[in-house]
């Protein structure tokens, strides 16, 4: 969904480094014990009584991206999230907000930073029962001290931004579920903060309203380019909303990458299970397949698509056509691609290998068998619903002849 284009030349929001939480006694010592941090998280509970919920992890979250943290049920994500703020305290490591130390703030600053810079969106909204809409997403700017007459306009303001016009005077009681997480959105983005930190806070909506609301953030993102942090245990939600996704697995990130990459590319077996039923022609872009143009005819003819059209839609415009498409990119033709080409990346197969420009070669996808010790008998993801195949961006209108798609 990169609408709003993260600036990975300017720098990172958050910034984090080496980064471990280890829950259990003397949690302090794991970290800096290499024989400790070799063990794997069974051994290391008998050895020790500790679990060790993020181990080693870095990364930069850009400014403007929609950076997701996905992985089963406890591979990490909240307490990795938790932990940029402190809501849980890092054992090791370092996080900078914007250059400054987030393990070094005192008290005062990490209530400045939580209530102004980072705000978090729970999946149990914590709304006040008693109060209404408007006076629920004031809520936060009343603790900043704001004004009653200035915090209300404000709240009013973001009470419509998310759909709620109409229903300020309601208690959360008068509200269903996917509009009680539309408050709990307003409210945190009534303090306006500059990252919004989501706990996973759509799992709990029916299938439909949850798409309603990844619609919402999408547009919000799309609207405002707020840099976000979201956490889902759910692909389809990662695919569809991320610029970029971590992959945690046993308090490990083992991907970091986009969409495309993580499909594309999956890092290890783990991974290439766990993306094995995401439909690539909706994911992968026209990148992937495209090859140089042949002559200045192929080069000036045929139907135009972006470089960043998906393959579904690339392989609709050369349907149309009966020819293959040019990939224009501001006007200029960057290459071409072929049905077969759009073909071999539907079946996962790379033609001509990655010297063709193709994505790298990848054994047959098949199921890893999930280490003794893990909770779930299979690592294909955990899914609520037969999810509609993941598009990163709004539906495109059929391509014409003049138009990339
Ligand atoms: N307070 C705690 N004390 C001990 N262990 C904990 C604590 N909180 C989390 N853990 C453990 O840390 C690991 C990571 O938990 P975490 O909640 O971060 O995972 P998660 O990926 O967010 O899971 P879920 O999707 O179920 O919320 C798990 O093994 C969990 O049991």
């Amino acid at each position: 969904m990169s609408t709003v284009t993260a600036t990975p030349g300017s720098a990172p929001v958050f910034s984090v480094d080496g980064l471990w939480k280890v829950f259990g006694p003397k949690a302090h010592r794991v970290p800096a014990d290499p024989g400790l941090t070799a063990l794997d998280p069974a051994e290391l509970r008998s050895r020790t009584g500790c679990t060790a919920a993020v181990r080693d992890v870095s990364f930069d979250v850009r400014r403007g991206e929609v950076f997701v943290v996905m992985g089963l049920s406890g591979s990490g994500k909240s307490t990795l999230v938790r932990c940029l703020t402190r809501l849980i305290e890092p054992t090791a490591g370092t996080i900078a907000i914007d250059g400054e130390d987030v393990r070094a703030m005192d008290k005062a600053r990490l209530r400045a930073l939580r209530r102004h810079r980072a705000a978090m969106v729970f999946q149990h909204f914590g709304l006040l029962p008693h109060r209404t809409v408007l006076d629920n997403v004031a809520y936060g700017l009343e603790i900043q001290g704001v004004g009653r007459a200035e915090r209300r306009e404000r709240a009013a303001g973001v009470v419509a931004k998310v759909g709620l016009e109409g229903m300020e005077q309601r208690r959360p009681a008068q509200l269903s579920g996917g509009q009680r997480q539309r408050v709990g959105l307003a409210r945190a983005l009534a303090v306006d903060p500059e990252v919004l930190l989501f706990d996973e806070p759509f799992s709990a909506l029916d299938p439909l309203i949850r798409r309603d609301m990844q619609e919402e953030v999408i547009r919000l993102h799309r609207e405002e380019g707020r840099t976000m942090v979201f956490i889902t245990h759910d692909l389809q939600e990662a695919l569809r909303l991320g610029d970029r996704i971590a992959l945690m697995r046993d308090g490990r990130v083992v991907q970091l990458g986009t969409p495309e990459e993580i499909v594309g590319s999956p890092a290890d077996d783990y991974v290439r299970a766990f993306v094995r039923d995401v439909p690539r022609e909706q994911v992968m872009t026209v990148r992937t397949a495209m090859r140089p143009a042949a002559s200045a005819e192929e080069a000036g003819t045929g139907p135009a698509v972006r470089p960043d059209a998906t393959v579904s839609e690339a392989i609709e415009a050369v349907a149309r056509a009966g020819t293959s498409a040019r990939v224009l990119d501001e006007g200029r033709c960057v290459g071409v691609v072929d049905s077969d080409a759009l073909l071999s990346v539907v079946a996962d197969a790379a033609p001509g290998g990655p010297a063709a420009g193709g994505p790298a070669p990848r054994t047959e996808p098949r199921a890893v068998d999930a280490p003794a010790e893990h909770r779930e008998p299979s690592p294909a993801p955990a899914r609520e619903e037969p999810t509609p195949a993941p598009t990163r961006e709004e539906p495109t209108p059929a391509p014409t002849r003049e138009e990339p798609v």
